[in-house]
C-alpha cells in the first residue's frame, strides 16, 4: 500500500464530506454541469424531474437529481480558474479516491463535466445570443504552470509565435472532449475559447486603470492557424479541460455569448439567451 494521503493535502471535514464543496461521494452523479453564478445552479435544477441532493458551502451549490433516468448533478464553482482548482480536484476526489483509506483507487472514474457560462465574443460573425461550444480553451491564467500535463499541441505553438510580441502571455491550450462535443456541440458556434484571469484589463477591458494591452481584441481575433479562430473570452473553461486532461474527465464548456467586444455591445435579455444554453445542454445529455 501506498502512503496514504494527508489529512492537509486532501481536507475533509467532520461528517466526511470534502472540504470546500461539503459533498459526500454518494451526493455526486456521474454527470457534472458547471456553472459561475450559484443562482444559475437552480435555473438548471428546475428542468430536473426530481431533486435529491441539496447541498453547498461558499460560493460552491451543488443540487443532484435525476432527468428521466439520468443522474445529473449542477454545482456553481464561482469566478476563475483558482475556484476551478478546488472544483476539479474535490470532484475528482469524490470518484477516485477512497475517503477513508486515503488511497486512490484501483480502478479510476471518468466523471462528464459539462461547463455552462457567461461569455464575450470577438468575431464579428460570432453576434450576442449565439450559443457556442469551446472547440479547445486557452489559458492565459497561471493555473498550468503548477501541474505537469502532456506535450504542447501544434495549435499552442502556433498561438505562442502569434503572442511573440507579448512575451508576458504564456497560454496553455487544452481540447474539448470530441465525445461531448458531438453530442452536446453539434450544430452549435464552435472556437477557441480564451480564458482569461479577470474581467477587466484581463479581457481589454479599459474603465479607469491603465492597460499594459490595450490592443488585447485585435491580438486575439486574428490568429487563424488553418481555420482555428478565437472566438471568445471568458474565465474558466481552459482550466477545466486541462485540469478534466490530467485527471481523466470528459470536458465541454458552453458559453452564452451575452457580449460583443467588437460592438461594445451588451445582451438585452441576458436570461433568455442563457437559459437557451441551458435546456440545449439538458436536451442532449
Ligand atoms: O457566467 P459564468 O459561468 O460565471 O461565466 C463567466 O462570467 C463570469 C464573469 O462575469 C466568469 O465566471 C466568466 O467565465
Ligand atoms: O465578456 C464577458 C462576458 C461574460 N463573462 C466574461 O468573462 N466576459
Amino acid at each position: 500500500m501506498n502512503k496514504p494521503i494527508s489529512e492537509s493535502d486532501l481536507i475533509l471535514n467532520p461528517d466526511g464530506s470534502v472540504y470546500h464543496l461539503n459533498l459526500l461521494p454518494e451526493d455526486l452523479a456521474g454527470t457534472v454541469i458547471t456553472v459561475g453564478d450559484p443562482d444559475r445552479v437552480a435555473s438548471v435544477s428546475k428542468y430536473f424531474d426530481r431533486i435529491d441532493i441539496r447541498k453547498g458551502k461558499r460560493e460552491f451549490i451543488t443540487h443532484t437529481g435525476f432527468i428521466g433516468n439520468k443522474r445529473v448533478s449542477v454545482i456553481s464553482t464561482g469566478i476563475g480558474t483558482d475556484n476551478i482548482d478546488i472544483v476539479l480536484n474535490e470532484l475528482d476526489a469524490l470518484v477516485n479516491i477512497d475517503l477513508e483509506s486515503r488511497q486512490p483507487k484501483p480502478v479510476l472514474q471518468s466523471m462528464d463535466i459539462i461547463r455552462i457560462g457567461t461569455s464575450g465574443s470577438i468575431q464579428a460573425d460570432i453576434p450576442m445570443g449565439t450559443i457556442l461550444a469551446s472547440g479547445y480553451g486557452l489559458g492565459l491564467d497561471a493555473l498550468m504552470r503548477f501541474y505537469e500535463s502532456g506535450p504542447e499541441l501544434p495549435l499552442l505553438t502556433a498561438v505562442k509565435s502569434h503572442f511573440d510580441a507579448v512575451p508576458h502571455l504564456q497560454p496553455y491550450l487544452f481540447p474539448a472532449d470530441p465525445g461531448l462535443l458531438q453530442q452536446i456541440g453539434a450544430g452549435l458556434a464552435t472556437g477557441i475559447t480564451v480564458t482569461a484571469p479577470g474581467f477587466y484589463a484581463p479581457q481589454g477591458r479599459a474603465v479607469r486603470a491603465r492597460r499594459t494591452i490595450p490592443k488585447l481584441i485585435p491580438l486575439l481575433s486574428s490568429f487563424n492557424h488553418h481555420g482555428h479562430r478565437i472566438s471568445n473570452l471568458e474565465m474558466e473553461t481552459a482550466g477545466i479541460y486541462a485540469l478534466a486532461a490530467v485527471l481523466g474527465h470528459r470536458a465541454l464548456s458552453v458559453n452564452a455569448i451575452l457580449a460583443s467586444r467588437l460592438s461594445f455591445a451588451f445582451e438585452k435579455e441576458p436570461q433568455r439567451v442563457v437559459d437557451g444554453a441551458i435546456q440545449h445542454v439538458l436536451e442532449r445529455l
